[in-house]
C-alpha cells in the first residue's frame, strides 16, 4: 500500500461514525429519559419543554431561588438561557449554575443578546465562573461573550457562523467549556477540535426559539454522554437540524412548521440518523 492510501485508511479507521453515535446519542436519551432543568426565558418556555419532551427527555423549568440550586443539582443537565433578565432571575441562575457545578451536572449557557445589552453581558461573564460545559449562541452572542464586537440584533445575530471561528475557540480555550455557534452551518469547538453541522432549515430562522430549543437538546445528549462532550454537542444539532429539514418538507409555514418538527423529532428513525446527519 503507498503512503496516501495508508494514510486514507488510517484516517477511516480512527474517525468516529458520526451518524451511528449521533443515532446511539438519541436512542440513550430515549431509554433514560433524562431530566433536563431549565432556567430560560419567558418567549421560549413551552416550545423548549415540548421540544425536550419529543426528544424522550424531561422537562422541569424551575427558576425560583428557593428551588433552583436544589433541582439543579439533582438533575441530569441543566440550562441557562438569558433571554428574560431580572435581579430576582440572574440570583436564581447563580444558584442553579454553582449547584450544577459543585454535583457535577453538565450544564449549558445559552447567552442570548449578549453584546446588544450590557446587563446580562456582566450577567454572562460571572456566570462562566461557574464552568458551563457548552455554551451554544448565534454569531453575535459568541463574538460578544468572547470579548469582541459581535454586532447583533436583539436576539438575532448579525454575523455569519464562520466570521466567529477564532472567537469561538478563544472563548472555549478560556472557559474549558464547548462552544457551538449556531446558523446556516453550525460550528462545535472544544478550542482544540471543530466540527461543522451542516443540517439545518432556513425557516428555523422564521420561528422563536430555535436556538434557545437547539441548546436545551444539547444539555439533554450531555446528560447521556459522559466525557464526549464535543461530540455530544454536534450529535444534538445534527439531530435537531435534520428533524428540521424533515419537517420543512411538510410545512405550509413557521406555524406548521414548528408543530412538524416536534413530530419529526418524536418520529426519528435509526435508518433516517444514518442517511441524514452531516457532520465533518
Ligand atoms: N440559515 C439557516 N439555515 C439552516 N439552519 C439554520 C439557519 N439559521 C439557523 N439555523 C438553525 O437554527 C437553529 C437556531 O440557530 P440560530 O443561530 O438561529 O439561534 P438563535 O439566534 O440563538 O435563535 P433564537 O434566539 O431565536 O432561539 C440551529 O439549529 C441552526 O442550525
Ligand atoms: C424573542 C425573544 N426575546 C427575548 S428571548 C426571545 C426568544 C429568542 O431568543
Ligand atoms: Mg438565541
Amino acid at each position: 500500500m503507498n503512503e496516501a492510501a495508508t494514510e486514507a485508511t488510517t484516517m477511516r479507521t480512527d474517525a468516529p461514525d458520526h451518524r451511528r453515535e449521533a443515532w446511539a446519542t438519541l436512542q440513550a436519551v430515549r431509554d433514560s429519559g433524562p431530566l433536563v432543568h431549565s432556567v430560560t426565558n419567558l418567549v421560549v418556555t413551552n416550545l423548549t419543554a415540548n421540544v425536550l419532551l419529543a426528544l424522550g427527555a424531561s422537562p422541569a423549568m424551575v427558576e425560583n431561588i428557593e428551588e433552583a440550586g436544589e433541582l439543579a443539582a439533582a438533575a441530569g443537565a441543566l440550562v441557562i438561557n438569558l433571554g428574560s433578565m431580572s435581579a430576582a432571575r440572574t440570583e436564581a441562575m447563580h444558584a442553579a449554575a454553582l449547584a450544577a457545578d459543585r454535583a457535577g451536572t453538565p450544564w449549558v449557557l445559552d447567552p442570548v443578546a449578549v453584546g446588544a445589552l450590557s446587563y446580562r453581558t456582566g450577567v454572562a461573564r460571572e456566570l462562566l465562573a461557574h464552568r458551563p460545559t457548552a455554551i451554544r449562541g448565534n454569531a453575535s452572542e459568541i463574538a460578544s461573550l468572547a470579548g469582541g464586537d459581535g454586532g447583533g440584533k436583539g436576539v438575532d445575530s448579525t454575523l455569519d457562523s464562520g466570521a466567529v471561528l477564532d472567537a469561538a475557540r478563544r472563548l472555549a480555550r478560556d472557559t474549558g467549556a464547548v462552544v457551538a455557534v449556531t446558523g446556516r452551518i453550525d460550528r462545535v469547538t472544544d478550542g482544540d477540535r471543530t466540527l461543522a453541522v451542516e443540517n439545518g432549515h432556513v425557516l428555523q430562522t422564521r420561528v422563536t426559539g430555535m436556538g434557545c430549543s437547539a441548546t436545551a437538546v444539547i444539555a439533554a445528549c450531555l446528560a447521556v454522554s459522559g466525557p464526549a462532550r464535543l461530540a455530544a454537542t454536534a450529535y444534538a444539532l445534527a439531530l435537531f437540524g435534520f428533524s428540521a429539514e424533515r419537517a420543512a418538507r411538510g410545512a405550509e409555514g413557521p406555524a406548521s412548521f414548528q408543530a412538524g418538527l416536534i413530530d419529526s423529532l418524536y418520529g426519528l428513525t435509526e435508518a433516517q440518523v444514518l442517511a441524514g446527519v452531516r457532520i465533518r
